[in-house]
């Protein structure tokens, strides 16, 4: 893993309507590591997640990407950077097949005019075979084979959000964001949810920025964790060095779960 940041957040501010959401944060996320974005509820984890891939703009503050300053980010700027992401209610088109959800997380590897692809005509046919290719290698590395052709919508919950890692995976990103990739999932799915965040790391070098509750999973798969409550960050470091930080341990005993 290397030490370079690919992400860095540096005085990150964010409020709606006059009400602090985010107060200041900033962190570094080094190329390659899996970072863990924990906290209790309505601490600002998501908002924060917006605000890397820009869905929210920040009011101060900038992030620098692969070493690039963005004073903001724009979502199509962020896809194209390499950041993608998958959400806390699963967003998927629930009537179309696992292989065709899959695809469309290779739009922007896509070279051909809109005109071309509605007419599958040129460039779009040639593509529609490498971009089916590279999605079903997609779907063999998430072991999806056996719902390739099955409508999103009648699958299991968790197999649900395992089609959503892979469409965000099919963007070949150079940084994955998660928000709460297990919520809703039983210990074995976790489990299996887990190994296939840290295969993803292990085998592209993905960094990953990860939002979850469960504690045991947070210490399993990190290689880094930022605590964040009421908008504020209040520790950052190694899963060891969080598990024993005192701040961390109040906002969690006189946590509102
Ligand atoms: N679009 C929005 N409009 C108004 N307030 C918002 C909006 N999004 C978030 N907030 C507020 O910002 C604060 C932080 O919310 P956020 O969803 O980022 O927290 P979180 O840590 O992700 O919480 P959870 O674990 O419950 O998902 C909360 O007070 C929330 O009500």
């Amino acid at each position: 893993m290397s030490t370079a940041p690919l992400l860095e957040l540096r005085g990150i501010n964010l409020s709606f309507k006059g009400v602090k959401a985010i107060n200041d944060i900033g962190f570094s996320v080094a190329a390659g590591e899996i970072c863990a974005l924990i906290g209790p509820n309505g601490a600002g984890k998501s908002s924060l997640l917006n605000i890397i891939n820009g869905v929210y703009r920040a009011q101060q503050g900038h992030i620098h990407f692969d070493g690039q300053l963005r004073r903001q980010m724009h979502p199509y700027a962020a896809a194209r950077a390499g950041i993608a992401r998958t959400f806390q209610n699963i967003a998927l088109f629930k009537g179309m097949s696992v292989l065709d959800n899959v695809l469309t997380g290779r739009t922007l590897q896509r070279r051909s005019t809109w005109l071309e692809q509605a007419l599958r005509i040129g460039r779009a046919s040639r593509e529609d075979v490498t971009q089916q290719a590279a999605a079903d290698k997609v779907i063999r590395f998430m072991h999806l084979e056996p719902w390739r052709d099955t409508p999103v919508g009648t699958l299991p919950y968790g197999l649900q959000k395992r089609v959503e890692l892979a469409r965000a995976l099919a963007a070949e990103p150079r940084l994955l964001l998660l928000d709460e990739p297990m919520a809703g999932m039983n210990a074995q799915e976790k489990g299996e949810m887990s190994d296939y965040i840290l295969e993803i790391n292990r085998a592209f070098g993905t960094t990953v920025v990860l939002i979850e509750h469960d504690m045991s999973v947070v210490m399993g798969i990190s290689h880094h964790v930022v605590v964040l409550d009421y908008g504020r960050k209040i520790a950052d470091g190694t899963p060891e060095q969080v598990r024993r930080d005192p701040h961390v341990i109040a906002a969690y005993l006189g946590s509102r779960h």
